[in-house]
């Protein structure tokens, strides 16, 4: 295994998963950041070492480093070299490989749902596994860094792309008790295929793709979004045929006699000083937030009635920005570095 060179001055980082979608724009993220040094990047074992711009022929020339395969042998191999991880992979690769780096005072930033949810009795029933490892769900902190009040710690789990979308939508309300105590949010939200991943499926590829609802009541993205809302939702994602972005529309019931001014102020002073969330005079467009970093939200009120529209990137502020932005706080850095290319960097 081979590593770019390291500077001391930089925060030491490494990607798992960076063959992948979301591993992939992190990596590109991260080697943009000047306050992170992108060291290494990861696939599965079984993949063979190729260079990045081989599996995105757009970096060619932009980022050169080679995609090798992990072992966990190399956890070990990387105490004292590597500040930080990020980990791209899937759930249950996430959580067995999260406590190998940690043993070798590698921090985690993980991208996957591994360690979202607080009810370990969740898991099964929501992500179709018995997870291990209750003390480091206890240990992790949930990153959605708008509404983040404690300190970042060794272990960041990086929020889901939709609960992302529906909680930055929907918290003002609940935090200004302007929703009525009966409120149970209903919430649709369309995601690109992009938030399926890059591996081949039939129910994913483009000339099967149009425009469905799955996942009806049991998405593992429903308890996370109520988590974060503390109240009950229902929560229907659908598929639609464009590569990346999702559009939340959320349905809620306010208090009697809540007014326009008291809506406004809720949003308003929540995302005062937020520079990832834009608050719009329109109805955001999934077009709009492609390949940005942003959650752009916009509301309209008829009365009792409140419909609130969110959009984001899935695999930027949805996954890979996010993780940075998290890294970026944990670490001392400005918040946005990395996310914007060229002269906003
Ligand atoms: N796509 C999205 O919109 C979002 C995804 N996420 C989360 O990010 C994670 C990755 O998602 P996504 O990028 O879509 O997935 P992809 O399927 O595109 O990529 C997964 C990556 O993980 C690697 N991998 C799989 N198993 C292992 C393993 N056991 N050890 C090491 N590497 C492994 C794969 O390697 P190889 O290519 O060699 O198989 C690949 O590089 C998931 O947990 C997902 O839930 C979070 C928010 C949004
Ligand atoms: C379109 C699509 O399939 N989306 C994925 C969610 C995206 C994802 O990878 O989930 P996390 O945000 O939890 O990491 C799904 O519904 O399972």
């Amino acid at each position: 295994m081979s590593l770019t060179k390291q500077s001391t001055a930089k925060v030491r980082s490494i990607v798992l998963g960076a063959a992948g979608y979301s591993g992939a724009e992190l990596a590109v993220i991260l080697a943009r950041n000047p306050y992170f040094e992108l060291c290494g990047a990861f696939a599965s074992a079984g993949r063979k070492t190729q260079p990045f711009s081989e599996l995105y022929p757009r970096y060619k020339q932009q980022l050169d480093i080679d995609v090798q395969p992990w072992q966990d042998e190399l956890a070990t191999e990387l105490k004292g070299k590597i500040d930080v991880a990020f980990l791209a992979l899937p759930h249950e690769a996430s959580e067995a490989i999260t406590p190998i780096l940690l043993a070798q005072n590698i921090d985690v930033v993980d991208l996957s749902g591994a360690f979202r949810l607080k009810q370990i009795e969740q898991y099964p029933e929501y992500y179709g596994y018995a997870h291990q490892h209750p003390e480091l769900l206890a240990e992790a902190v949930y990153s959605l860094m708008e509404w983040q009040q404690t300190a970042l710690p060794r272990l960041i789990s990086v929020p889901g792309c939709y609960p992302t979308a529906c909680s930055l939508a929907l918290m003002p309300l609940v935090q200004a008790g302007l929703l009525a105590d009966n409120c149970v949010p209903v919430i649709n939200a369309t995601s690109g295929v992009s938030g399926a991943g890059r591996k081949a499926a039939l129910s994913t590829s483009f000339c099967e793709v149009g425009l469905s609802a799955y996942g009806f009541f049991k998405h593992r993205h429903r308890p996370e979004i109520e988590q974060n809302l503390g109240r009950k939702v229902v929560f229907t994602p659908h598929l639609g045929n464009f590569k990346r972005g999702i559009l939340a529309t959320s349905v809620v019931t306010l208090n009697a006699g809540v007014t326009a001014e008291q809506v406004k102020h809720a949003f308003s002073q929540a995302y005062a000083n937020k520079p990832l969330v834009r608050l719009l005079d329109h109805s955001p467009n999934v077009a709009d937030v492609a390949g940005t970093p942003y959650c752009d939200i916009y509301w309209q009120q008829d009365g009792e009635q409140l419909v609130v529209v969110s959009a984001l990137d899935n695999l930027l502020k949805g996954a890979a920005a996010q993780a940075m932005q998290a890294a970026n706080v944990r670490f001392g850095k400005p918040e946005t570095a990395g996310l914007f290319a060229g002269v906003f960097s």
